[in-house]
């Protein structure tokens, strides 16, 4: 494995976690732990409750009960949506901007000039060419490639995927699929949600089952 960072080897721990939005039961108390640098997809049908569970797994929603730890320190994180959230500026200048709004939060992420982690990063992912495209004019395939490499450029031991293929044509799936694959080679951890079994299959290392905001099932993928 070509890691670019020691994997969180202390576990995501979610006790009883629960969330309860204007007295409805969004998701019931639930319990689950993530060890190791797997790849663990989060299926189930519509309104199931996959994009709150990762959401609250991530922080980005606060549990109405139980908690959401890491045993150890907080890893770095990063999130990708189904549909990219881009600055109004260049491709090139979206993956600058992260890198200096991290300057004072990451400093190890400063080592090398902004601009050439940034094309690299563009690089890597298929990019170079539409480094000076204003980004909200590029495709949804390379919208969603741009995320990953500005999620690249954090070196999160931890990254969320939300739905991340659904708008996507085979060629940008298999795209961002590979991507996660390298993500995952690099030693990060990869938290998805798909609605998609056989991706999933092709993914997965576990896979979480969701159905009417519960945890139905947690197992290896080849058990699934
Ligand atoms: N922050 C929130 N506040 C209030 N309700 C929410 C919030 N987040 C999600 N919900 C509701 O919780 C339910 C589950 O939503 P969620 O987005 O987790 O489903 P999902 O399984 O990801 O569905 P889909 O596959 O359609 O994206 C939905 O009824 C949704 O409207």
């Amino acid at each position: 494995m070509n890691a670019r960072h020691t994997p969180p080897s202390l576990p995501l721990e979610l006790d009883s976690v629960g969330f309860i939005h204007r007295g409805h039961t969004l998701l019931k108390p639930t319990t689950l732990r993530l060890v190791g640098c797997q790849r663990t997809l989060i299926m189930g049908p519509n309104g199931a409750g996959k994009s709150l569970l990762m959401r609250l797994a991530h922080g980005l929603l606060t549990p109405t009960s139980g908690s959401v730890r890491w045993q150890g320190e907080q890893p770095a994180q990063a999130m990708v949506f189904q549909r990219p959230v881009l600055l109004r500026r260049s491709a090139l200048d979206n993956l600058t901007y992260v890198l200096a709004i991290n300057k004072a939060a990451r400093p190890e992420l400063t080592t090398l000039p902004r601009k050439a982690q940034a094309m690299s990063a563009l690089e890597k992912f298929g990019l170079a060419h539409l480094a000076k495209r204003p980004a909200r004019v590029l495709s949804g395939g390379e919208q969603q490639r741009l995320a990953l490499a500005r999620a690249w450029l954090l070196n999160p031991q931890v990254l969320f995927l939300d739905e991340p293929t659904s708008a996507l044509d085979p060629a940008a799936i298999k795209a961002v699929e590979d991507a996660v694959r390298e993500f995952h080679h690099s030693g990060t951890r990869i938290v998805m949600t798909t609605h998609d079994l056989q991706q999933a299959r092709r993914l997965a290392d576990d896979i979480v089952f969701m159905h009417n905001g519960e945890l139905l099932e947690h197992t290896p993928a080849h058990a699934f």
